[in-house]
């Protein structure tokens, strides 16, 4: 039997609170081959993703009305049809009620049925829909582990406004690979010269995508490239490079120069191949397998003109696009990380050429994986010093630094900072 959508919703959001599945990775894999159609898979996605970002929040909605704790997966279907009572203005509450009793007969009889049938009645008749929950953990479905640490850092005012802008939709980024192209439903970035943003749109089947004159990539992401002063002739290395967005945005600015794209894993290296290809760039990128905290083993001493760390990370400022993210953190993964960023920026510093710039980024907004690396990095590493970024954008700039929160322009939250080795 042909899998519906709400069904394939279900599957897909059990894998990820079953499986620990990452929702983009799920949901490719499953919509992939998939028979429906295309309307039916954005229906599925925007469920999945709504179901993610608002998980704790629509327990808090149907809690009351449970006399029994339902399995897992019986959990997610409700919370799966209140988010399409409560979010969704066109989808009739009946469908949304009886599909999921269908669901509920298929997967487990007609007891269950019954139970689901009854908690979501009985909530629809209720006044649970008109309230809202007043702490922040359960209204924005935030874990206090992430909450506690932005309120720390930002205030009580700035997280409230990061957490409101998180609520609302991303913009489609794109980067021109074409300057010239113009392309209807997209408005220059206030950003970068080479971005253009839309407020919605599948342009990754776009003839402009499919024949490399534009790309996807977020505002901020694209700050990156031009803070490496790419003449043309440069050696480059990318040491964190896949899928390779930064990698064949500085390609664009080479002629007889490289860019040597590192990765730890080799299905993330045929990513970049992929990207390099469909843009045109693969004559100016060579991939290579490797380790980026053993980059001075590999390459030894004086390597490179230009190295960017485009360093893994805890990801937090994706959280609008990869709503997820916020599940899967622990207090530890945040001292792990930046054991890690500053071991890679150790052992590339050492590849890097005397009066060579070194860019290090992150999409995340917590100072321990930001300025706390750059002060420890620039403290062990005398012969760096930071050179200050500017932008005409000054509210970018905080201790010379790229620093981007997600309310802000309503891009992914980023950082980047610069370093010059002396000559
Ligand atoms: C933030 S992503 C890079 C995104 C990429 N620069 C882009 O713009 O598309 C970090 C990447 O670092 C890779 N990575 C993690 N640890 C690494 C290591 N020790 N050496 C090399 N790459 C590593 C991950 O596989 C991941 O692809």
């Amino acid at each position: 039997m042909k899998k519906n959508a709400r069904q394939t919703a279900l599957d897909i959001l059990n894998d990820i609170f079953g499986n620990d599945a990452y929702a983009n990775i799920s949901l490719d894999r499953n919509l992939r081959d998939s028979e429906l159609s295309q309307v039916d898979k954005g229906f599925v996605t925007a469920l999945v993703y709504g179901v993610v970002s608002k998980r704790t929040l629509l327990d808090w909605y149907i809690a009351p009305f449970l006399k029994k704790q339902p399995k897992p997966w019986a959990r997610t279907l409700l919370h799966l049809t209140a988010y399409q009572i409560l979010f969704m203005d066109k989808v009739p509450t009946s469908a949304a009620v009886d599909e999921a009793v269908k669901i509920a007969k298929r997967h487990d009889g007609q007891a269950t049925a019954n139970f689901i049938n009854a908690v979501l009645r009985n909530f629809m008749r209720s006044d649970r829909r008109q309230e809202e929950p007043k702490d922040w953990e359960t209204k924005y479905s935030m874990p206090k582990l992430l909450l506690d640490k932005m309120v720390r850092q930002f205030g009580g005012k700035r997280t409230g406004e990061i957490l409101e802008s998180l609520e609302k939709p991303s913009h489609v980024s794109l980067r021109k690979i074409d300057p010239d192209i113009e392309l209807a439903n997209t408005r220059p970035s206030v950003l970068v010269e080479s971005g253009l943003v839309a407020d919605s749109g599948n342009f990754a089947s776009s003839e402009a995508f499919l024949t490399g004159k534009i790309t996807i990539q977020d505002e901020s992401s694209q700050l990156v490239a031009p803070q490496l002063e790419l003449k043309g002739e440069e050696e480059v290395l990318d040491a964190c490079a896949a899928p390779g967005g930064k990698s064949t945005h500085m390609a664009q600015y080479l002629t007889t120069g490289h860019i040597t794209a590192l990765d730890l894993y080799d299905h993330k290296l045929e990513l970049i191949q992929q990207n390099a290809q469909r843009q045109h760039v693969s004559d100016r990128i060579i991939t290579q397998k490797g380790d980026a905290t053993k980059v001075f083993e590999t390459f030894g001493a004086e390597r490179f003109d230009r190295i960017l760390v485009d360093a893994p990370c805890s990801g937090v400022g994706l959280i609008r696009r990869k709503p997820d993210i916020r599940y899967r953190k622990e207090n530890s993964d945040f001292e792990a990380l930046q054991q890690i960023q500053l071991e890679i920026l150790d052992s590339t510093s050492k590849s890097l050429k005397k009066s060579g710039i070194m860019v290090y980024s992150t999409c995340t907004i917590f100072n321990e994986e930001n300025f706390d690396v750059v002060h420890q990095f620039l403290e062990s590493h005398p012969d760096f010093e930071q050179v200050e970024i500017s932008h005409e954008k000054t509210d970018l700039i905080t201790d010379g630094c790229i620093f981007i929160t997600p309310e802000m322009y309503h891009t992914d939250g980023f950082f980047v900072a610069k370093f010059k080795k002396k000559g």
